[in-house]
């Protein structure tokens, strides 16, 4: 079991060799923590698929930390900050810059298109950094001091969301056959996407099941609580001889 989402979400060429091994030796390999922190997401992709459904598309709030960031964050207090805040608290990466960066997301989108069969490459999903290139910069121990880097563009991007009604929100897209993508978006009050709190998740899932309105998973998605419980549900099912 691990919750490191560089085995699957990489390269591809490393998911390939974990699937071969998993399908060769019938080692397990557990997951459920890789994406939503424990999320049924997986797992809920996977009994679609055994059932005979088929997935078109994916798109949802795959950060926990930038979700909790975007849910606080106010326009008038530096979001630096609130990143610090969510450091501490252990929702981001040891390096909060794979969050900001997008690449975190990249990578659990990676491990759900991937999920549905589809041998996506990691540059085939186009990522919008939130990092200004002063802050990628640093050294990985200048980032917390590099962090107001951060302050001025998010302050614009709220500024004209904040004008317009809207909320920020950073979304992964996936498409059958088209593009996908990870980015900061401006999305109304009211869209499903915008709904949730804290460090909710909320992805939802089109298939031929639920062609019209998409199957949608919310839940708290980053933190030490509900990830070691996703690694232990993994080991106890594991135990029980389950296959993952
Ligand atoms: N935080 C979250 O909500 C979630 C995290 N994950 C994933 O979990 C993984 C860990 O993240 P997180 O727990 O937040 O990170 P932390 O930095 O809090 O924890 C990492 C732990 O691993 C230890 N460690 C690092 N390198 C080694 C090593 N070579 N040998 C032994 N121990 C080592 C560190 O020890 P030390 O402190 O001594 O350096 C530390 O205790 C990441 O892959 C992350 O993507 C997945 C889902 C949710
Ligand atoms: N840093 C990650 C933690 C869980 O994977 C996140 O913010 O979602």
């Amino acid at each position: 079991m691990e919750p490191n989402k560089r085995g699957q979400g990489a390269a591809l060429a490393r998911w390939r060799a974990i699937q071969s091994a998993r399908q060769t030796s019938g080692a397990h390999y557990g997951d459920s923590a890789t994406v939503g922190a424990g999320l049924p997401i997986l797992r809920t992709l996977r009994a679609l698929q055994a059932g005979g459904d088929r997935i078109h598309a994916i798109a949802g709030v795959l950060s926990g930390s930038l979700a909790w960031l975007l849910h606080q964050y106010d326009g008038l207090r530096p979001f630096s900050g609130f990143v610090r805040q969510a450091w501490q608290a252990g929702y981001t990466e040891p390096d909060p810059r794979e969050d900001l960066s997008g690449e975190d997301v990249r990578r659990k989108l990676l491990i759900l298109v991937r999920a549905t069969g589809v041998a996506l490459h990691a540059r085939q999903v186009q990522v919008a950094s939130l990092v200004p290139p002063a802050l990628a910069a640093v050294p990985v121990d200048g980032v917390h001091a590099a962090l107001t880097a951060l302050d001025a563009p998010l302050r614009a991007r709220y500024a004209e969301a904040w004008k317009a009604g809207g909320r920020l929100r950073y979304i992964a897209r996936w498409q059958a056959g088209g593009p996908a993508q990870v980015g900061l978006a401006m999305v109304p009050a009211d869209d499903p996407l915008a709904a949730g709190s804290g460090t909710d998740n909320r992805v939802a899932i089109w298939s031929d099941r639920y062609a019209r309105q998409p199957l949608v998973l919310q839940g708290p998605g980053a933190g030490a609580e509900v990830t070691a419980a996703a690694l232990l549900d993994d080991a106890l099912a594991i135990q029980a001889g389950q296959r993952l």
